[in-house]
């Protein structure tokens, strides 16, 4: 693995890559899925599966706000904000088995060998990002983690994945994304950075066609791209 040119040489240097988290360091979407029906069920929500994975990607600050409007809710942004936030932290802290997605260890050793930085760029609160690299004892390996919370817009804006360039010291050029999500990789090709879609089969139904390209396993991800 990670040996050879592969098909996508650069013209420019690489810099850093950059993660989602959920679906792409940790097949974390069914927690989320699980949370989300539990809290839909305690307020009579009707939401249907193709609706719920149209919100992967999207903070949840986000989601609420457009869950009250379509679905005429009358409870608070922030109660619905904080007791989703609690129940979140609780199952990831618990969850069992929890492991870092196949691959993505060896892949985070080669990009590091390589002298690239690497970031977090997550939609989820700060808080579950740094519970789950943890609980994944993979806290070291990320130079500068970016939530969900940190910026005014979610993903799909392109907001995330700016921020994190800036802390990276790097140009949108100098990055590559790895996502999950359609939300994602809209936002990260909005940056103007590479995209690899990283096809995970537990988050949902996904349009990753906006993509560079689709991998759906780390060692598919050649030298030639880390160059
Ligand atoms: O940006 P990431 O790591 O894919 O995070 C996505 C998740 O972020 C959470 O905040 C949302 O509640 C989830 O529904 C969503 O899927």
């Amino acid at each position: 693995m990670l040996t050879g040119g592969g098909d996508m040489m650069r013209n420019r240097e690489l810099k850093a890559v950059i993660f989602d988290m959920d679906g792409v360091l940790i097949d974390s979407e069914p927690i989320h899925f699980l949370v989300e029906q539990k809290l839909f069920r305690q307020f009579g929500l009707r939401i249907t599966e193709e609706e719920q994975h149209a919100y992967v990607g999207v903070p949840m600050k986000e989601m609420w706000k457009l869950i009250r409007t379509r679905h005429s809710l009358t409870l608070s942004e922030e109660q619905l904000l904080a007791g989703h936030k609690e129940q979140l932290i609780a199952e990831f802290s618990t969850a069992e088995p929890f492991e870092a997605m196949e691959g993505l260890r060896e892949l985070l050793s080669e990009i590091k060998n390589r002298g690239l930085k690497t970031a977090v760029a997550s939609s989820s609160p700060r808080q579950l990002i740094e519970t789950v690299l943890a609980r994944l004892r993979l806290t070291p390996m990320f130079d500068v983690i970016v939530s969900g919370e940190e910026v005014k817009q979610g993903k799909p804006s392109p907001d995330i994945f700016i921020e994190a360039a800036s802390l990276l010291q790097a140009t949108a050029g100098e990055c590559i994304v790895i996502e999950d999500s359609c939300n994602g990789v809209r936002a990260a090709k909005s940056a103007g950075m590479e995209c690899i879609g990283f096809y995970n089969p537990n988050s949902g139904n996904q349009d990753l066609s906006g993509a560079d390209r689709v991998i759906r396993h780390f060692s598919e991800i050649t030298g030639g791209e880390l160059q």
